[in-house]
């Protein structure tokens, strides 16, 4: 499934992290539980901006499929990206299972497929990726590349401070094991004025960032405006003007 790549703008040691716990992508309880209970919260977000139905969408960092089937669903063509070969495996599997129509995956890399497919997409989604790999505005510019003008782009990452590692790292991982130890590596949290910063160097207009909050009495994620620990960013391409 592996296609040729000519970019480097990943660490192996973080595909290798996902491909050992690909088996798990849709087990509801497994460390992937975060990521299934924001699902629908995200999606609700994405779709009220883009209306995704008949929309044709790209997902990048797609995992093992819990993003892209949601917005095949919804309507949507989608293409789903990773670079980790287990997970888009498993993937496959689950489309196959459940018998979802319009949704593919490819190995390839987003700046490769920018290459590729400039300007083909109305949706462009990267959420929790971006905190995993060398360099993010790399990132950030493919996903640019790839939408038509006026489409829409979706992020979403870890803000940088000590309050967002107090709760990502210190009590998701070490104190109430959410996740394994050693999912995130606080250097490469994403801090909404460089997100901002980089979007803009992208041509991509912030439209609205959105936070989410986590309770852990409850079990509860909810939408937030407070943007200090995990949030989403909506962006518009915009046409540049030179
Ligand atoms: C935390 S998971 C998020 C999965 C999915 N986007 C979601 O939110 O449900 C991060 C994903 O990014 C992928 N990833 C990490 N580095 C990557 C890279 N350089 N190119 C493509 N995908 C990458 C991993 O393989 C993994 O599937």
């Amino acid at each position: 499934m592996s296609e040729h790549s000519t970019h480097v703008n990943v660490d192996p040691s973080e595909i290798d992290k996902f491909s050992q716990l690909a088996h798990k992508w849709w087990d509801e309880e497994s460390e992937f539980k975060p990521l299934h209970k924001i699902n629908p919260l995200r999606l609700q977000y994405i779709d009220g901006y883009a209306q995704l139905n008949g929309k044709q969408v790209v997902d990048v960092g797609c995992g093992g499929g819990i993003l892209t089937e949601a917005l095949t669903k919804s309507g949507a063509t989608t293409l789903g990206v990773d670079l980790a070969e287990k997970s888009l495996k498993i993937a496959q599997l689950h489309a196959l299972e459940t018998e979802l129509q319009n949704v593919s995956y490819r190995c390839v890399s987003v700046e490769d497929l920018a290459a590729e497919q400039a300007g083909q997409y109305d949706v462009v989604t990267c959420m929790e990726m971006m905190e995993h790999v060398p360099d993010p505005a790399s990132v950030i510019r493919s996903c640019a590349q790839l939408a038509k003008d006026d489409g829409w782009v979706f992020f979403s990452t870890i803000n940088r401070n000590p309050k967002a590692y107090a709760q990502t790292i210190l009590a998701a991982e070490y104190i109430m094991g959410l996740l394994p130890r050693g999912t995130h590596d606080y250097k490469k949290f994403v801090t909404p004025a460089e997100m901002a910063r980089m979007c803009r160097q992208a041509g991509l207009e912030i439209v609205n960032f959105t936070g989410f909050t986590y309770n852990p009495l409850s079990n509860v994620y909810s939408l937030c405006d407070s943007i200090d620990v995990n949030y989403m960013a909506a962006c518009r391409k915009t046409a540049l003007v030179l």
